[in-house]
């Protein structure tokens, strides 16, 4: 089988090298078709994922029905920005597996927009997975969670490798909402990291901001101990304190005065926590660290005001 992989950002680009490394055939979808012709030509996405050599099993294209021809199935690796249009151009019988780790334009999970859009199968993949080390083969674990336990069995089946360890869960909700509020956390990390705040912060933020995620998962529905899993905990680890990660070399930046660049690689982190906060707002929950970064990143306060706010929060028992 040949295994379809919808973006070419540093996530496709790395998904489909390490399926290649262990001679899973793929085809590969880049929008612009200047990338698509780079990537066949170098065999390296040198804007996205440089270093990472893309095998022969691997093929890339810009056309999409041609991506698409027979294809039960695909993944969807452009950033949660570029989801909906891509969900537009979909054939609705099309499984879709979602692969950003972002929220809809409304806020909502990008696989309700889908079901809403009327795709049937609808699955998430999430858990600490950094791209500049799963598309060189370096051992990971991941999550594949949909309702449809069968489909999600097949697609776990497709992308178990020698390097990729893949775990199933019934729980959508929890395994999607991990992975993006993990990058608020992170940028928060970042923004410690950037200030020169000391380990005892650092773990502070990532211990309170895991709080933070369980706190919002379940008032979204989610399985309770979903957060400690792969696609919660697991990632969050792997984010907060990677020199890989996107989100929390943003926080760092912020705190150094620096402007962070929108539009070259991906931060959901930034765009995450605006609507976060605006859901926290106006269904009065608490959010603290979200509401920081929030305020932080849209300039409403430095971030050494926001970590005084954090600090100077009413005394309250640890739970
Ligand atoms: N980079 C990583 O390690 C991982 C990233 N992710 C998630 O995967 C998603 C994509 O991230 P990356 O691949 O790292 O991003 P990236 O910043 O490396 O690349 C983004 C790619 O998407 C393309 N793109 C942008 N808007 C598009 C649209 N509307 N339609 C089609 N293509 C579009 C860009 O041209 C570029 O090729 C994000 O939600 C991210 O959180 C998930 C796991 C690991
Ligand atoms: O999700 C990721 C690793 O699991 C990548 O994180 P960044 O987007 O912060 O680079």
């Amino acid at each position: 089988m040949t295994v379809c992989i919808l973006g070419a950002g540093g996530w496709g680009t790395a998904l489909a090298a390490m399926l290649g490394l262990h001679g899973i055939e793929s085809v590969l979808w880049a929008r612009r078709p200047e990338l698509a012709a780079e990537l066949e030509q170098m065999r390296e996405n040198r804007s996205y994922l440089p270093g990472v050599r893309l095998p022969p099993a691997v093929t890339v294209t810009s056309d999409l029905s041609a991506a698409l021809s027979d294809q039960a199935w695909a993944l969807l690796t452009v950033p949660s920005v570029g989801i909906p249009e891509l969900l537009e151009n979909l054939p609705r019988e099309l499984g879709v597996v979602l692969c950003a780790k972002g929220l809809a334009p409304d806020g909502d999970r990008l696989s309700r927009l889908a079901q809403q859009m009327g795709f049937g199968r609808v699955a998430v993949l999430s858990g600490p997975n950094h791209a500049e080390e799963i598309g060189l083969g370096l051992p990971a674990a991941t999550v594949i969670a949909s309702s449809d336990a069968e489909w999600a069995a097949q697609v776990q089946a497709a992308l178990m490798t020698p390097s990729l360890r893949v775990y199933t869960s019934p729980d959508v909700v929890g395994v999607e909402l991990g992975g993006v509020l993990k990058n608020v956390i992170a940028l928060a990390a970042g923004l410690i990291d950037g200030l020169g705040l000391g380990d005892n912060a650092k773990a502070a933020v990532m211990t309170r901001g895991l709080r933070e995620m369980g706190h919002y998962l379940e008032a979204q529905g989610a399985q309770a101990q979903t957060v400690y899993g792969l696609s919660g905990l697991g990632d969050l680890v792997a984010t907060a304190g990677s020199v890989h990660s996107r989100n929390r070399a943003a926080g760092e930046a912020i705190a150094r005065g620096e402007h962070v660049q929108q539009g070259g690689k991906v931060v959901e982190g930034i765009r995450t926590a605006g609507l976060l906060n605006t859901w926290a707002q106006s269904h009065g929950h608490e959010l603290p660290i979200v509401r920081a970064v929030a305020r932080v990143v849209a300039g409403d306060c430095t971030p050494t005001q926001g970590v005084a706010e954090l600090m100077g929060r009413r005394a309250k028992e640890e739970g």
